[in-house]
């Protein structure tokens, strides 16, 4: 199967195309879960690569490589424009030692790559930015990439003339460009080819080209016109030569070159200075220059914190050669100072003129608490820096849709991978200061909220809390810039998170105390997210037990004690000085409330006040239900504590409470319950799931819906008394057999197959959804519960054989047992009886049936003929199906008599 796969890829990537799931399953015939299955496998040997949109496309990996001239360096894509780019970096190559080419100088490498790659010697192109912008080393960069790609040949010459060193004698310019006879000028003692005849076959690069005076620049012209000049001094013969010109100013073109000059140079290539760079690149040339220097000096060399964001922060009218200059000066300066095989820099080594300009008296009396980089950590920074950009932007392009959850955790996992994949194994660095300094925060919070996370992950979490923080700067500027996108992140982060985002607060917080870092809310945001996706305790539900008492730890110490006792973070607590007054103690609850995100129902356990004051004063605008209980003791947290944990609803927990303890209680009925949709199945939990699937990728994303699972049986048990109802607001059941609670709207998944009872479901769905929203759900809807798009969803096996043998025992039954179910409740039944054939074949059988004893001693005829009438099924897949499962299909079938 998996060679099949791959002919089909490698054929639609030879004609450029990626391969679907659905295409492979349609041409293989086989289950799409399957398919997915075996393509997933070849994506993880490294023989596809995959590009994980909507609809997952795969490629043949050496194919692609091939028709692209590309290596592919990773498995998946998140996007098709993160593949772009991802191919785009190879062309690039050649530019690569340009920092910034593929961000501030992208546009510049562009037009260098287009001038030079012009058919018939390029075109002549200027370079115009200021001084030390990488003028120079562009051109050279672009005699490379001319080798490289044999626009020019390997033995050619690259030729730079600096025009400035000829300002006092323009004619020894000319004469040295074109080249001149012996004795056609005073001095000129023997002939000379010129730089244009030496050059000739490959590229001369005229530095500083606004000195040259204007006969020269006509010279020139007539040169790139024609490919042909006189030698000084010998008018009468043409010399020709094939060159290919760079030209390189500071100044403005225009005011310094002829216009009829210009005009034969098409592409003017713009520059930016230094402070135009961002700060990302600034850290990448400082680190890069560091470690030229570390190779040319042969020493490593370790730089101060301080200087280090010196040199991040100051204006250097010289740019990057100015910055250049100034480091070989600390290096010089601090070499000299001593000369062991470690180079440490620090402020004081810096160069005279930044070191008067920049010092402050506040940095030098704390050069105690300066820390030493090396410059292999600065890479490390740079490498770090650009993955959580990376992410960042991954995750703001994720659309606000139901399964956006899973979505996230895994783009931050896939971050994780790379990490992990450069650094093999994360090693708990103490000796790094920040890492330590985290470390402490992390740990603490942890211990407090007694959350479990596994020594792995807490190491991949600070990683990722250090990368933030070692550079701060250019994070912050990034979130500045996608303001807007960052607070709908934080919003869709919030609503998926409950109380993680109140600890991330204070693990944030804590960050800014100790390490003066100010908290942005991508960061708040990836908290949170990772302290709900890592933590392996039991979930920190959405009921919130505080415990606010006068003392100065009277409240904490309750909390932490109850806590361990319940082993699970139940109580929050809020320390009160003895003489502060309700009002005061009321807007500490109201702050503490407004860091934690959503919660629906909060129990107060007070030692003082009036409950009626406490709950007047408690902010409005909060959507949950409220009860307040005073006179608290560790007991009573105790009790409530492990109600809350039992999820008992609010009164019980309470009126319990009370009777035993003889307390006052109080509850404010302020949550507005939550509309919901419930697919639950006698199918079990897994078809529910599936069917939820179906159902949410019918609808337009960002509907204010929300679609959950349940387990059927707990409904069949408990129906209204069951906290689902408690919490919401139930709107309908979909699913494969009936809970039959009264009033509540059950819409079994055949109607839907069967294309019945959609208005009921559109009815649903009105006030929700705009008319054309409506119109595109039911189409959707159609295409989703075909009954083969169901099959193909729901089981592994092949779908069309599973229900060829579904429906022959099926007919074969209703003769055997004398009846005739109708149409509607076959469809239903076939979908029920393949899921069970998988539960079988993956020995996942269903086992709670509750009337089983009651079926085995009334319906024995029953049990007796589905055996009967299944036996080749069973043999077939070499399962047998156990009496309760024959329970769900007698109540199928009972029902729909
Ligand atoms: N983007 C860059 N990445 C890495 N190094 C760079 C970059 N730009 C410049 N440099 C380095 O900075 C130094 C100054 O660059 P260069 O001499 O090319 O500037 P220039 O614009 O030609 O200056 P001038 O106008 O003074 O001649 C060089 O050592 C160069 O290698």
């Amino acid at each position: 199967m998996k060679d099949k796969i791959i002919e089909i890829v490698i054929e639609n990537t030879q004609k450029g195309k990626g391969t679907t799931i659905a295409m492979l399953s349609e041409s293989l015939e086989k289950s799409k879960n399957f398919i997915s299955r075996e393509s997933n496998q070849l994506v993880e040997d490294g023989v596809l690569f995959c590009i994980q949109n909507k609809e997952p496309q795969y490629f043949h990996k050496s194919i692609f490589e091939q028709s692209h001239q590309v290596e592919i360096a990773k498995k998946i894509f998140l996007s098709e424009a993160e593949l772009k780019n991802h191919t785009q970096k190879e062309e690039l190559k050649d530019f690569q030692k340009l920092i910034g080419y593929q961000d501030s100088l992208s546009d510049c490498v562009e037009q260098c790559i287009a001038a030079i790659s012009y058919p018939n010697n390029s075109l002549p192109v200027l370079l115009n930015g200021p001084t030390g912008t990488g003028k120079s080393f562009i051109a050279q960069l672009m005699y490379e990439y001319a080798v490289n790609h044999n626009i020019i040949g390997e033995d050619k010459p690259f030729v730079t003339v600096n025009c400035s060193e000829y300002a006092n004698n323009p004619e020894l310019l000319t004469a040295n460009l074109f080249g001149h006879k012996k004795g056609s000028f005073t001095g000129a003692d023997k002939d000379n080819v010129g730089l244009i005849q030496a050059a000739n076959g490959g590229i001369l690069f005229l530095d500083e080209v606004h000195c040259l005076k204007a006969e020269c620049q006509e010279k020139l012209f007539l040169f790139m016109d024609k490919g042909i000049y006189h030698k000084v001094g010998e008018n009468e013969k043409w010399e020709t030569s094939h060159v290919r010109l760079i030209f390189a100013t500071t100044e403005k073109p225009e005011e310094v070159l002829l216009k009829t000059f210009l005009r034969r140079v098409p592409i003017t290539v713009m520059i930016p200075s230094l402070k135009d760079r961002g700060i990302y690149e600034r850290i990448q040339l400082i680190h890069s220059i560091f470690a030229q220097e570390e190779q040319l000096i042969k020493r490593n060399i370790k730089i101060s914190n301080f200087v280090y964001n010196l040199l991040i922060e100051y204006d250097f009218e010289g740019n990057i050669g100015d910055l250049k200059n100034n480091i070989k000066v600390c290096c010089a300066n601090a070499l000299r100072e001593k000369a062991d095989d470690t180079l440490e820099i620090h402020m004081r080594h810096l160069p005279k003129t930044l070191f008067r300009k920049e010092l402050n008296i506040k940095t030098l009396q704390n050069e105690s608490d300066d820390r030493l980089l090396s410059i292999a950590e600065l890479s490390n920074e740079v490498k770090d820096n650009n993955r959580v950009i990376q992410l960042y932007n991954q995750l703001l392009a994720i659309p606000k849709q139901m399964d956006s959850e899973e979505v996230i955790f895994q783009t931050i996992k896939n971050y994780y991978d790379q990490i992990l994949y450069d650094k093999k194994t994360i090693q708990d660095n103490k000796s790094d200061y920040l890492m330590n300094e985290i470390s402490i925060i992390i740990k603490d919070v942890m211990k407090r909220y007694n959350y479990k996370i596994s020594n792995n992950d807490y190491l991949l979490l600070m990683q990722y809390i250090r990368s933030v923080m070692s550079s701060p700067v250019r994070i912050r500027n990034w979130v500045m810039n996608h303001k807007d996108a960052v607070d709908a992140f934080y919003k869709l982060s919030s609503s998926l998170t409950n109380r993680e985002s109140m600890v991330a607060t204070v693990i944030s917080e804590q960050i800014n105390n100790r390490l003066d870092t100010a908290i942005d809310n991508m960061f708040a945001s990836l908290l949170s997210l990772n302290l709900k996706m890592m933590n392996k305790g039991e979930p920190i539900n959405s009921r919130i037990g505080i415990i606010l008492a006068h003392g100065y730890s009277t409240a904490s110490s309750i909390a932490s004690a109850t806590n361990k006792l319940l082993g699970q973070y139940v109580f929050d607590s809020i320390d009160m000085p003895i003489e502060v007054t309700t009002q005061e103690i009321i807007e500490e609850l109201n702050e503490y409330l407004s860091k934690i995100n959503h919660y629906q129902e909060l129990v107060l356990l007070v030692d003082m006040g009036s409950l009626e004051e406490i709950y007047k004063g408690i902010e409005t605008e909060i959507n949950a239900d409220i009860g307040i209980i005073n006179n608290i003791t560790t007991k009573l947290a105790l009790e409530i504590g492990n109600e809350l944990k039992l999820d008992t609803p609010l009164d019980t927990l309470l009126k319990n409470a009370c009777e035993q303890n003889s307390f006052q209680y109080h509850i404010i009925e302020k949550k507005q319950k939550e509309d919901i949709l419930v697919c639950a199945c006698a199918s079990g939990m897994g078809t529910a799931e599936k069917i939820r699937q179906l159902l949410s990728s019918s609808l337009p994303t960002g509907i204010n819906l929300s679609i959950l699972t349940y387990d059927y049986n707990q409904l069949l048990e408990k129906e209204h008394r069951d906290n689902l109802f408690e919490r919401y607001n139930v709107k309908c059941v979909i699913g494969t057999l009936n809970p039959g609670i009264d009033n509540l709207l059950f819409i079994p998944i055949e109607e839907l197959i069967m294309n019945q009872d959609i208005e009921i479901l559109e009815d649903v769905f009105k006030q929700y959804l705009s008319p054309q929203e409506i119109t595109d759900f039911k189409q959707r809807l159609l295409r989703n519960f075909s009954l083969t798009n169901i099959m193909n969803h729901l089981t592994i096996l092949n779908p069309n054989k599973l229900l060829e043998h579904v429906a022959t025992a099926l007919d074969d039954f209703q003769q055997n047992y004398g009846i005739r179910i109708e149409n509607n409740t076959c469809v239903g039944l076939y979908v029920h009886i393949c899921c069970m054939i998988e539960r079988l074949v993956t020995h996942q059988p269903l086992d709670n049936y509750l009337d089983i004893e009651d079926l085995q001693a009334n319906h024995q005829d029953f049990i007796t003929s589905i055996r009967q009438t299944f036996a080749s099924v069973e043999k077939y897949y070499s399962v047998e199906i156990p009496d309760d499962e024959i329970g769900y299909i007698y109540d199928y079938i009972s029902n729909n008599l």
